[in-house]
């Protein structure tokens, strides 16, 4: 993870910044701190730990989101109060799992994919975490998903956009989820250095 954004000038957020998260220019300072989270960071629960090894087992399981960045921004979900986020780029669901776990009963992760068999690997870890009933998956390109969340009118009501897909898409997907946020909500990018 990289860059952290803060809400839509559009959107009337006054606010709206940009945080610095990781410096890959030097990755002996990134491995320290990586090391000092690990370390100290609260556990997962044991059904992040179940989901995050059968993820490891899968052919690209490199492309896991970092559990230590995941718990980071499961924090400021909590501290934020977000309800309404919206996963790009689902893989085995590892990250809609912890977005899902962040938030309200009422609260929904709207969770972005092309790959219907790797997403399916993720639903009975959502499962037993009680939490399949906030993950609403949606199997399409993310910028045709994201675009119809627009034309349906839910612009400017979602607390928390991760993007973590295929590079060439980022420009569009953080354009569009500029105008899907809140002021104040919260704009995640993971792999931008
Ligand atoms: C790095 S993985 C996501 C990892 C995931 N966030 C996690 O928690 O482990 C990238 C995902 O983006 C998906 N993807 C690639 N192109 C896409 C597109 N155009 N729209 C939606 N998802 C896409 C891939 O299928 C892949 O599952």
């Amino acid at each position: 993870m990289d860059y952290i954004t803060y809400g839509s000038e559009e959107n009337g957020n006054q606010s709206r910044g940009v945080i610095v998260y990781e410096d890959k220019s030097d990755m002996s300072k990134a491995a320290g701190r990586m090391e000092y989270m690990s370390k100290h960071r609260s556990p997962l629960l044991p059904v992040q730990e179940k989901l995050a090894k059968v993820t490891e087992q899968h052919s690209e399981g490199v492309m896991l989101s970092a559990p230590d960045s995941t718990m980071i921004l499961t924090n400021m979900l909590k501290f934020s109060g977000a309800k309404k986020c919206i996963d790009v780029g689902v893989f085995t669901g590892y990250s809609a799992l912890s977005w899902a776990l962040s938030i309200p009963e009422d609260g929904k992760v709207v969770a972005l994919d092309v790959s219907e068999e790797d997403a399916s690997i993720g639903k009975p870890f959502w499962k037993e975490a009680g939490v399949e009933h906030k993950i609403d998956l949606r199997i399409a390109p993310a910028n045709k998903s994201l675009q119809e969340m627009l034309d349906s009118g839910e612009g400017g009501s979602y607390d928390f956009m991760y993007i973590d897909a295929d590079k060439e898409g980022y420009d569009t997907y953080y354009e569009l989820g500029l105008k899907l946020l809140r002021a104040g909500g919260i704009i995640a990018i993971d792999n931008v250095s």
